[in-house]
């Protein structure tokens, strides 16, 4: 639905020129949940904002279905854009009118008859879970609330895709989930394409089908999320997905093993059954295992036993049991 194609994009600014996106390819599917994920800088604003060019690519072509956006004349890419909805983490909500009255915004500008208008927007204030809101302004609104308008507000058009540019990263963690949960519910009862951008992994492995992971403007490393989750190739999707911080943090370098859990074994019995089976204490340094989808997916880093015998049992048990691992050192922080 959506297709990068060599896009690079180079803001001049008075320090000279910034490089926010290198060289990027790639490809949204129609009716997917698609997560760009980096650290603050990495260009994931800049990405979203070449998606419905708010931002035009100094190179490159983006496609949304077969037309290269970049060739079309100014009025038949407002007719495009459309097609294409944005919320924001700051809701960007029109103040001095009411939830409805903001919903009803984007239809007036469509020229939309009023009665029409108030219909839909109250049918998509009800589909977001707004009924009892509907006459509140957004200074009555709590965040959620806010961000529920400003998601009906972006369906106002009947767009097929929806750009959510962290849309929850103002939220607590109870109403980041009830977000989250309304954008699934709608990619599946709507089926409106999805693109999350956020710098937080738990966005993505709430939602989101396919992950690009984003780092200095260039696409590190892209794929389902469960595989990037299982295998991450990229020292950046490593960092993403088990920061530091998750490690022991004891002033030494130790040898480790960076066990990976792929959805089919649950991380308890594993560890309990290979300290009988290899007769050895493990030293668990952190774990992130997490609930995608309803199956167990993540990292455990154990620290290595120094006796070479039992860490050759260790492996050897890993591998008859079929857990991916990998060795490598904490760093000493
Ligand atoms: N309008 C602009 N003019 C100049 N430089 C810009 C502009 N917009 C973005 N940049 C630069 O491009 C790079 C990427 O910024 P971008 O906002 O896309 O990153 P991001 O991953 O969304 O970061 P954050 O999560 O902090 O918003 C940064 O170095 C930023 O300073």
């Amino acid at each position: 639905m959506i297709r990068f194609e060599h896009v690079s994009k180079t803001f001049q600014t008075s320090a000279g020129e910034v490089k926010a996106l290198s060289d990027i390819n790639l490809e949204i599917e129609d009716g997917s949940i698609f997560g760009v994920i980096g650290l603050s800088g990495a260009g994931k604003s800049t990405l979203v904002r070449c998606m419905n060019l708010l931002e035009r690519p100094t190179e490159g072509s983006v496609f949304f279905h077969d037309t290269d956006l970049l060739s079309l004349k100014e009025a038949e890419l407002r007719k495009q854009r459309r097609k294409i909805g944005m919320i924001f983490q700051q809701f960007n909500l029109l103040e001095q009118r009411t939830a409805l009255g903001n919903v009803c915004y984007p239809l007036e500008i469509a020229g939309i008859k009023k009665k029409d208008a108030v219909k839909k927007a109250e049918e998509l204030l009800k589909l977001v879970g707004l009924d009892n809101r509907m006459q509140s302004y957004p200074s009555q609104l709590s965040g959620g609330q806010k961000q529920r308008v400003a998601i009906a507000r972006a369906l106002a058009t009947d767009p097929e895709v929806l750009l959510c540019d962290e849309a929850t990263s103002a939220l607590d963690p109870n109403t980041t989930r009830a977000i989250l949960e309304l954008l699934k519910d709608i990619n599946a009862k709507l089926n409106v394409t999805i693109v999350v951008i956020t710098h937080e992994m738990k966005v993505v492995e709430q939602i989101c089908d396919e992950v690009a992971v984003i780092d200095h403007g260039i696409v590190a490393e892209t794929g389902k999320v469960q595989d990037v989750f299982l295998k991450p190739k990229s020292q950046i999707a490593r960092e993403l997905i088990f920061p530091k911080r998750h490690e022991a943090s004891t002033g030494t370098a130790k040898r480790i093993l960076r066990l990976s859990f792929d959805g089919q074994k649950s991380s308890e019995p594993v560890i309990s059954n290979l300290v009988m089976e290899c007769q050895t204490a493990v030293n668990i340094l952190g774990a992130s295992t997490e609930n995608i989808g309803g199956k167990a997916y993540g990292q455990m880093i154990l620290e290595l036993p120094e006796d070479e015998f039992k860490l050759a049992k260790v492996k050897s048990y890993l591998n008859e049991i079929g857990i991916s691992y990998e060795e490598g050192e904490t760093n000493a922080d």
